[in-house]
């Protein structure tokens, strides 16, 4: 059994003209919660869906769980749990029957465990889908993907329509009875203060590319930002990781990837600042839609 529960490697998607991803290379080891994070349309979909052999990928490979989807889609399909974005289920059956229905489709499938579920996420067993909340679709969604006891569990936007107090109930669940079973997930989501709390790492998917992967913690602890004086900021290099900077009044509000070694350069110049601890969605804004180009060249007539 290899160490990465799911292992892409250079991977490329195009739809005709449209090129979704370019060069895709992502790791996720086992027992870890990855939150893959990306604006609309950045190929977060298009990524779950190669992950699951629903789609080929036009060149790399992927393994999850020590299947190869493309060849093994249904020993894959036996072993992950699957919440598609906006799920469709038979809405004249109740509960209950689905869970019976799916059940010999999964030889690992465990009927009592899929009944635990339906009680501790209060969703009615006699009731027809169709009349369930959508906080309670999501809940049963979750309940199918989990009944066979899956090593990996893909979550395609899980939160997405859910009410503020719904999404926190969501992702308790996911802590209480994912995380603490050893599983791996992988969930895309645009949620990011709620990410927070339940990812042990992130992925930003930009332009086609993994732009960055990293424990949140460290993501954290490596973006910060900087208001810094606009004179003293004249003429000093670029910092490596530059990610945002704005002109605000007579200051220079700059974020960096790579807070320690910029602090470092900025003390030895003497240069004083201020340092801004980042939300999960700050980072995630400043590394999609961060510019660059307000940095002082040096000789430039700065503004104060
Ligand atoms: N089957 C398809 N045929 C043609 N283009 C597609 C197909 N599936 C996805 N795309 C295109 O690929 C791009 C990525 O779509 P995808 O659904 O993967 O993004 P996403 O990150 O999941 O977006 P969202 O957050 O809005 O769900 C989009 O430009 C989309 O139009």
């Amino acid at each position: 059994m290899s160490v990465a529960a799911i292992k892409i490697d250079q991977v490329q998607k195009q739809f005709g003209k449209n090129v979704v991803l370019e060069n895709v290379s992502l790791e996720i080891p086992r027992g870890q919660t990855l939150a893959l994070l990306g604006r609309n349309g950045a190929g977060k979909t298009t990524l779950i869906r190669m992950l699951l052999g629903l789609l080929k990928p036009d060149a790399g490979s992927i393994q999850v769980d020590d299947c190869d989807p493309t060849r093994e889609a249904i020993e894959l399909r036996r072993r992950v749990g699957y919440l598609a974005e906006d799920q469709t289920m038979y809405g004249w059956m109740t509960a209950v029957e689905l869970t019976h229905f799916l059940n010999p489709f999964y030889p690992a499938w465990n009927q009592s465990l899929a009944d635990d579920y339906l009680e501790r996420f209060d969703i009615p067993r006699h009731q027809r889908i169709e009349r369930l909340s959508k906080g309670q679709n999501v809940k049963l969604g979750l309940t199918l993907a989990l009944a066979h006891e899956p090593n990996v569990v893909i979550l395609d936007d899980p939160a997405l329509g859910l009410d503020t107090i719904a999404r926190k109930e969501f992702n308790r669940d996911l802590i209480e009875h994912l995380q603490a079973a050893g599983r791996t997930v992988l969930f895309s989501s645009h949620l990011l203060d709620e990410v927070e709390a339940v990812a042990d790492a992130v992925a930003i998917l930009d332009g086609g590319r993994i732009i960055r992967q990293s424990a949140t913690e460290t993501l954290r602890s490596e973006v910060k930002r900087f208001v810094l004086n606009s004179v003293e900021i004249a003429g000093v290099t670029p910092p490596p990781g530059l990610l945002d900077v704005r002109v605000w009044e007579s200051q220079f509000v700059v974020t960096v990837d790579g807070a320690e070694r910029f602090v470092e350069q900025l003390n030895s110049l003497g240069i004083e600042h201020e340092i801004v601890e980042l939300s999960l969605d700050e980072i995630f804004e400043s590394f999609v839609i961060g510019r660059t180009q307000a940095w002082p060249q040096a000789g430039m007539p700065v503004v104060v």
